[in-house]
């Protein structure tokens, strides 16, 4: 972490910095000691599993729940301490289940500016966020006729009403459609173009991949590992996974394919993760015809967030 600090030189001050975190439920430990940085200005995610810890993480950090052990400094602020204050320059968004289902989209975001006491023109903001999220012609209707994807822009529209330094999301797309989760990540990174730091959790290794500029992989409430996901992929033993269809049985010689890690089969279908994927595949096609096994629908993958978190854990992110 300090190593990114200096590669980045001036521009990495520290916005978050998470030292020791623990809290337990009974017999469970949700979070189990996890040390983490975030720089301003950055897109930050926590990948990991259902129960991996994410939930429980991202609201200690926002002051929403106490902490059994650690250290959680926020801009300055400490979150256990200081959770006040913290409120003024955060913004948490929302579960949509939470919305007033009888309210119009601007009326929604007015009340939450009052509630807010946000000062300047309340008519101006409110159009102004409804600009941002892609609401603008929405603004009359009743959130309840919202489409899924709508409703979440407009609880991130919620998250920015008090002009907040950090933005935290949890899950942001769990539920949407391509296209809508797509525009969602657009608006995630206007988000950070306008100088603020997002915090966000998600299971989707893609989103993690796609939108964030550094990602924590989270795992029975630990940290595995944290870097950029571009760092993180290089790190791998691994460079890509062949994907391969058999009909027959080439059993017995997959494992010992030059480059080959590892091998999952589900009937027909295999997966060879490789280090080399030339020397793989040339091996396999040897195979294949030595034996006098039919290959099918073979795909290369390169390798991605995935495999990280298999090379960390043994298993998949979707397991
Ligand atoms: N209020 C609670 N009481 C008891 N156990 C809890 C509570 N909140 C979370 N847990 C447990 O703590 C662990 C971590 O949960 P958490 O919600 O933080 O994980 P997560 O990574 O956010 O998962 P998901 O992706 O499903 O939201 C889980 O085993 C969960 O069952």
């Amino acid at each position: 972490m300090e190593e990114l600090a200096a590669r980045r030189g001036a521009e990495a001050e520290e916005v978050i910095r998470i030292r020791g975190l623990r809290k337990r439920y009974g017999d469970v430990a949700a979070v189990d000691g996890v040390d983490l940085t975030v720089y301003r200005g950055e897109i930050f995610g926590i990948l990991g599993p259902n129960g991996a810890g994410k939930t429980t993480t991202l609201e200690m950090v926002e002051g929403l729940r106490r902490p059994d052990e650690g250290e959680i400094e926020v801009a300055g602020y400490d979150a256990v301490r200081e959770s006040g204050r913290l409120k003024g320059i955060i913004g948490v968004q929302l579960q949509t289940t939470a919305l007033f289902d009888y309210l119009s989209v601007e009326e929604t975001l007015a009340l939450f500016s009052d509630l807010y006491g946000v000062g300047g023109s309340r008519r101006e903001r409110v159009l102004r966020l409804l600009e941002m999220v892609s609401l603008a012609e929405k603004g009359r209707e009743r959130v309840s006729r919202l489409s899924g994807g709508q409703q979440q822009r407009l609880s991130i529209a919620l998250a920015l009403v008090n002009d907040p330094q950090v933005v935290f999301l949890d899950e942001p797309t769990t539920g949407l459609d391509p296209q809508a989760r797509r525009n969602l990540w657009e608006m995630v990174r206007e988000i950070r173009a306008q100088g603020r730091t997002v915090v966000l959790t998600t299971h989707y290794m893609e989103e993690a991949e796609e939108l964030c500029d550094r990602v924590a992989v989270m795992d029975h409430g630990r940290v595995l590992v944290c870097d950029t996901p571009l760092s993180l992929i290089r790190s791998l033993e691994v460079d890509a996974t062949v994907l391969v269809t058999v009909d027959g049985r080439p059993d017995g010689g997959l494992e010992r394919l030059p480059g080959v890690r590892g091998v999952e089969r589900s009937g027909g279908d295999v997966r060879l993760r490789t280090a080399d994927v030339q020397e793989t595949i040339i091996g396999l096609m040897r195979l294949a015809s030595e034996r006098g096994v039919r290959l099918r629908n073979l795909t290369v993958q390169s390798a991605n967030l995935e495999d990280v978190f298999i090379s960390y854990t043994g298993r998949s992110l979707r397991d």
